[in-house]
This record gives structure tokens, sequence and C-alpha cells, in this order.
């Protein structure tokens, strides 16, 4: 009998479909209406797609007994990887693997492999180590996307100084230099002092943005996410984000933050969300931690596609 040709049927994508999927930026509105058809049957299926990106990575030192308490939440720790460490502590010659620990990973961006800092809201017990890392990293900007305590549970301590008195922090001394509350977002100034070594840092809390809900008005986002951007000194080291487990909000800030730079390049022809987010899952679990969050950016980025929101650079 003659032999059937065979053909070859792909049963997985090859790897660089699973890990990025690029649309024509023209084509971005029939790409949005396409995903949003059928009651988003598209998006949850795209989204769905995303979730087993980044477990086969390990965690190992954030799970160590002597850690433990240094994670806000049990589910949420920092990929080996990718994860910050601190600068040894003692003399000792063995490394101390728990004086290093912190919660947190370095995230790539368009400009550096570690433009950003994802990391929990700190704890009382961490918020020492906190400061620690933003001296050692050189970091002159953090960006907070959560409130002290939502509705009624305490979601991040306030580990910032409540007035204008200098505050210590382990070896780090805090001083609030001024405070700029907004509706939508609040701004701090802050200097900090280690042996006689003076620094500024720059904070920005956005305070209407509740957790695991979605932002709802993207202008709100475009507006913060623009005025983050164009404070964030050149020579500064990785911009600190943050929220409460520094996963949700943390990756929906980066990510529009990410896309708004890449479409201010004219030459940019094509726009990759998925791409961008499987990115970030492969360096810190669940960043876009719900499928609203990941159909609230592309809401954002058509918006700015369509003028309905301006952005001035794109
Ligand atoms: C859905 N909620 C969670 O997964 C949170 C961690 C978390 C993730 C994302 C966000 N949003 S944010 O990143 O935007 O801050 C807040 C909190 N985890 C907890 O509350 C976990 C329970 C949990 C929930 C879901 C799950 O799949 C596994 C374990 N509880 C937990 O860690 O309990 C403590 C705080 C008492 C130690």
């Amino acid at each position: 009998t003659e032999k059937t040709p065979q053909r070859r049927i792909f049963n997985t994508y090859p790897i660089s479909h699973k890990l990025s999927r690029p649309v024509l930026i023209e084509a971005f509105a029939e790409h949005y209406r396409q995903l949003a058809a059928d009651s988003e049957y598209r998006f949850q299926e795209e989204y769905d797609d995303l979730r087993s990106i980044g477990t086969n990575y390990s965690s190992l030192i954030g799970e160590r007994a002597e850690n433990r308490l240094k994670n806000r939440y049990t589910n949420i720790l920092p990929y080996d990887h990718t994860r910050v460490k601190l600068i040894e502590m003692n003399e000792d010659d063995e490394e101390d693997i728990g004086s290093t620990y912190i919660n947190a990973n370095y995230i790539s961006g368009y400009t550096s492999p570690r433009e950003y800092i994802a990391t929990q809201g700190p704890l009382p017990t961490t918020k020492d180590d906190f400061w620690r890392m933003i001296w050692e990293q050189n970091t002159q900007t953090i960006v907070m996307i959560t409130r002290c305590v939502e509705k009624g549970k305490v979601r991040c301590d306030h580990y910032w100084p409540f007035d204008s008195d200098p505050t210590e922090y382990g070896d780090i001394t805090i001083t609030m230099a001024s405070e700029s509350v907004l509706p939508e977002w609040t701004v701090r100034d802050f200097t900090l002092e280690l042996k006689r070594e003076v620094r500024s840092l720059r904070h920005f809390q956005f305070t209407a943005w509740p957790d695991h809900g979605a932002l709802g008005r993207t202008d709100l986002l475009l507006r913060f996410v623009r005025t983050v951007r164009g404070q964030i000194p050149r020579n500064a080291g990785p911009t600190i984000v943050h929220c409460s487990a520094g996963v949700g909000r943390s990756g929906t800030f980066v990510a529009f933050d990410f896309v708004l730079q890449h479409l201010a390049r004219k030459e940019n022809k094509f726009i990759d969300i998925f791409g961008v987010v499987a990115r970030m899952r492969q360096q810190r679990c669940y960043m876009v931690q719900t499928e609203a969050q990941y159909v609230f950016i592309h809401k954002a980025v058509l918006d700015v596609l369509e003028g309905r929101v301006s952005d001035s650079n794109w």
C-alpha cells in the first residue's frame, strides 16, 4: 500500500514560541479583541500557558529553616538563580547563607539585566536587611504598590521613619527630607547615611491599588509609571519594586513600564506582552499574579496605542 506521507505534528511549541508571542503593533487592537472575545476565553488560555513557566527553578535558600521567618508568605520564595544576596557580614570562613538572605529577585528590564529588584513588603524582622540591600545595590528609587494595612490586614511593615527624625535601621540612618501626599500616590525623599557617607533616595507609594484586585483605571497606572520613570537617576542601581508579596502588583508595574519603554522606540514594530511576563516568571514566581492583572496590562497598552490616555513619550 502506498505509504501515507509522514505529517510532522508539533505537539509542543518550539521553545521560542512557548516563551514569546509577538504581535504587530498595528494589529494589537484586533489581537486584544480576539483575546477578549467569548468572555475573555483566549485571555484565560494564554494566561494558563504562563503557569508552568519558571516552576522548574529551585528556591532552596528561601526554604531553609533559618530563613523561614524572613518570608512574608509561605508560597512566595525567591528563585535561587536570581535572588539578591546581601553582602556577608561575619568574618567566618564558611559562607553563612542565612546572613545573606532576603526575599528579593533581580528582574531584567528594557535597558539592563538587573533593572529592577522585585521583593516582598518588608517584615519588622527584615526591614534592616531591606535598607542594607538598598545601600549595597546603590538603589535610588523605591516603588511601593501597597498600603501597609489593607482591609484590616497587615500587608507591609512601615519600614521608613514616621517623621523627619533621623532613624536607625541597622547601621544605616534614614531621614525623611520631604513627603508629598497626592490623591493616588505619595512621594517621599529620604537621605541615607552609613559611616559618614550620605546618599539620597526617592520613595513612590501608590496607594490606590487594592491587593489581588485590578486597578481598573489605566490612566492612573500610566501617569504613575511615567512619573516614576521620569525620575529614576541614570547612574542608579536597580529600582526596588515591592507590594505585599512582590509578585502581583509589582509584576504588573514592571511589565507595563517595560512595554512603555519599548513603545517609546519608534523602530519597534512588534509588542510581546506574553514574552515580557514569561521572562519575568523565569526570574520571580507568579509575576503578574492574576489573569485580571494580565488583561489589565493589555488594556492599558491598548489605551496608550489608541490615544485614550496620552503618553508623550509614545
Ligand atoms: C493568593 N494569595 C497568596 O498566594 C498569598 C501570597 C500573596 C501573593 C500575592 C499577593 N499580591 S501582591 O503580590 O500584589 O502583593 C499577596 C499575597 N499566600 C498566602 O496567603 C499563604 C497561603 C497560600 C495561599 C495560596 C496558595 O496558593 C498557597 C498558600 N499564606 C501564608 O503565607 O500565611 C502566612 C502569611 C500566615 C504565613
